[in-house]
């Protein structure tokens, strides 16, 4: 997620690569990669790093989170903005384990970030000042899209946008390995179902009609459409994708219960 984030930042030229830095706990190879690929400044000292940064963005998995910050609290102040784009994690916990007062800001995006088409959201933590915001929205607008949101909907708006490219993305997998069952030929096939979708979505957005308004544009009584969509009608296809988002949802909010529960009698 950290390098679809730097990637937009930088091909939308909202930052230049020598002002971000870039670190992790182990994998210099990946690193040296990111450096090479984009020319930011990497450096496996996360002191160094943080003594400069007036941004910090946390991109660790959610169960790396306490660790990371045990090793980073020290070398943070509350005059640095900390944005966060772990599932589940919530800014209370951030900053309970800061143990100061720094601005918190729970961000989610998605990986289309990298081509600055990400939908994101931010939601404040108990520092934040509407200045934070603006620096946030402004930051993440470059990579696509911005909503601020109350924190008690990011774990929903996860399963939606956060996990959301990745069921698109198994979708078009199966269209592509329907190509092979019928025996047609794979790149021009692909480069039909990727504008298929296109012109799909350039429709949903521009159109006043419903998505099933636009379905049924498409089905006429006996034809091929209707014979698909029986299938998938049969299949109790979008019960399992309400399934699919809710169970997701779930998890972000187990994620919470399971990693981001702060102690009882903890002062803020
Ligand atoms: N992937 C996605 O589509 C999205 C992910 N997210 C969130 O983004 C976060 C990262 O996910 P993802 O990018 O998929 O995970 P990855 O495992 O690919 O990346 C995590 C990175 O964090 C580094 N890291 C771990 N611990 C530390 C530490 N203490 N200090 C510095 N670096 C550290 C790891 O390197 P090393 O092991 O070498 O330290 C690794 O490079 C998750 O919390 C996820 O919930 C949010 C939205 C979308
Ligand atoms: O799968 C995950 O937990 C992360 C959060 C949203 C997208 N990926």
């Amino acid at each position: 997620m950290a390098e679809a984030i730097i990637s937009g930042l930088i091909q939308q030229k909202k930052m230049l690569p020598k002002n971000i830095y870039v670190t992790n706990r182990q994998n210099e190879a990946r690193l040296l990669e990111l450096k090479e690929k984009y020319g930011v400044q990497v450096s496996s000292s996360n002191e160094q790093v943080l003594a400069e940064a007036d941004i910090v963005i946390l991109a660790m998995k959610p169960a790396g989170v306490q660790e990371a910050i045990k090793t980073i609290r020290s070398y943070t102040s509350e005059n640095q903005l900390i944005l966060s784009v772990l599932a589940g994690i919530t800014t209370d916990y951030i900053s309970y384990l800061l143990g100061h007062k720094a601005p918190v800001i729970r961000v989610m995006p998605n990986t289309s970030a990298a081509v600055g088409s990400s939908a994101t959201v931010i939601s404040p933590g108990i520092y934040v000042s509407d200045k934070h915001l603006a620096v946030t929205e402004s930051l993440f607008k470059a990579v696509g899209t911005v909503k601020q949101v109350l924190e008690k909907d990011v774990d929903s708006i996860t399963a939606i946008a956060g996990s959301g490219p990745a069921y698109m993305y198994y979708l078009v997998e199966g269209m592509f390995h329907s190509l092979e069952e019928l025996h047609l030929e794979q790149e021009l096939g692909r480069e039909l179902i990727l504008q298929t979708i296109q012109g799909a979505i350039d429709l949903l957005k521009s159109s006043n009609q419903t998505p099933k308004e636009l379905y049924l544009n498409v089905k006429s009584p006996g034809g091929t459409t209707e014979a698909g969509l029986n299938v998938l009608e049969n299949k109790r296809f979008q019960e399992i994708i309400i399934e699919c988002i809710k169970q997701a949802a779930e998890r972000s909010r187990e994620i919470t219960k399971e990693m981001s529960t702060i102690p009882e009698n903890t002062l803020r």
